[in-house]
């Protein structure tokens, strides 16, 4: 079935909307960070950068990091903006931008977000990294596609229960790919569970002046198990990549730097070393992925 203007919608160049990307632009293996700057931090350990291009928080260089052809594309923050860099990047490989069609040929990108967070549990110093195995959102973005399939409805139900939460804002929960996901764990990773949610500040319970409604969401996040495993962290958009990545058929990893250590009220005094230090472990991990 054709896909109308409306829907899948093309610059004069023919490139998809947002990310400003023409099909070839893109490589089968995409790491997404959030913050901009942070793309030509990754690139500046590849051997070449073939293709740069910047639309809006959207900024895109493709190249090659020892063979392997990458792509490193910024997402801003938060879920609204994964919504758009995961239908566009899937749109990319997967629908025929002349006819307007689905392909018969479904491509599966690797997926591998590189970001910072805040841990919940003390024992996750500031500067630690966390592999995400499950990532539980509250900004309720999964709710709008027809995904029970691919969602730990479990889990998200017992954490709704624990925390007497709204059902009308129900928090979905979706694993990581199991390959890509325990390739990028060692000793020097914690494996946890992500909470994303729609803010920085009150979503995450931080109180600048504005008072929250629940005083005592982090603590009780902090205390709450499932299967004898903790939420070990918050950010904003690692549920959202793993429910978009597994509901179109790519596979996701959410690896993120500990900036904040939040019942500790401690920050990283180095936060683009810490960043640094992650940027080059994924980049090897990468490397070492057999295709
Ligand atoms: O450093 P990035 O990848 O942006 O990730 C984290 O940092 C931002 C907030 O400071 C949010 O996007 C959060 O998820
Ligand atoms: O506490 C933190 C740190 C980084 N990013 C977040 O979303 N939260």
């Amino acid at each position: 079935m054709r896909i109308a203007e409306s829907e899948l919608i093309l610059n004069k160049d023919g490139s998809i909307y947002h990310l400003n990307l023409l099909p070839e632009h893109i490589a089968n293996t995409v790491i997404t960070v959030g913050d901009p700057d942070r793309v030509s931090q990754v690139t500046s350990y590849f051997d070449e950068i073939e293709f740069t291009i910047r639309k809006r928080e959207f900024f895109t260089q493709t190249g090659y990091y020892q063979g392997e052809r990458l792509t490193v594309i910024s997402t801003g923050i938060g879920t609204d903006n994964i919504d758009i860099v995961l239908n566009e990047l899937d749109a990319l490989v997967n629908i025929d931008f002349t006819q307007r069609t689905i392909k018969k040929e479904a491509t599966a990108l690797n997926i591998i977000r590189i970001g910072t967070t805040g841990a919940i549990q003390k024992h996750i110093a500031v500067d630690s990294f966390i592999a995400s195995e499950i990532g539980i959102g509250f900004d309720n973005l999964l709710h709008f596609y027809q995904s029970d399939d691919i969602q730990d409805l479990k889990l998200a139900s017992d954490l709704g229960k624990y925390l007497t939460w709204d059902a009308a804002k129900a928090p979905y929960a979706v694993h990581w790919d199991e390959n890509l996901g325990a390739h990028f764990v060692d000793k020097n990773v914690h494996k946890g569970i992500t909470m994303t949610n729609a803010g920085f500040y009150g979503p995450q319970g931080r109180v600048l002046r504005a008072p929250l409604k629940d005083t005592n969401l982090n603590h009780k996040i902090e205390a709450y198990s499932y299967k004898d495993k903790l939420i070990t962290n918050l950010e904003m958009e690692t549920a959202g990549i793993y429910g978009l990545a597994k509901l179109l058929g790519h596979k996701a990893i959410s690896m993120n730097v500990v900036l904040a250590n939040r019942p500790l009220g401690k920050f990283s005094t180095d936060p683009k070393e810490a960043v640094d230090r992650l940027i080059r472990f994924c980049l090897e991990k990468i490397a070492s992925y057999p295709h």
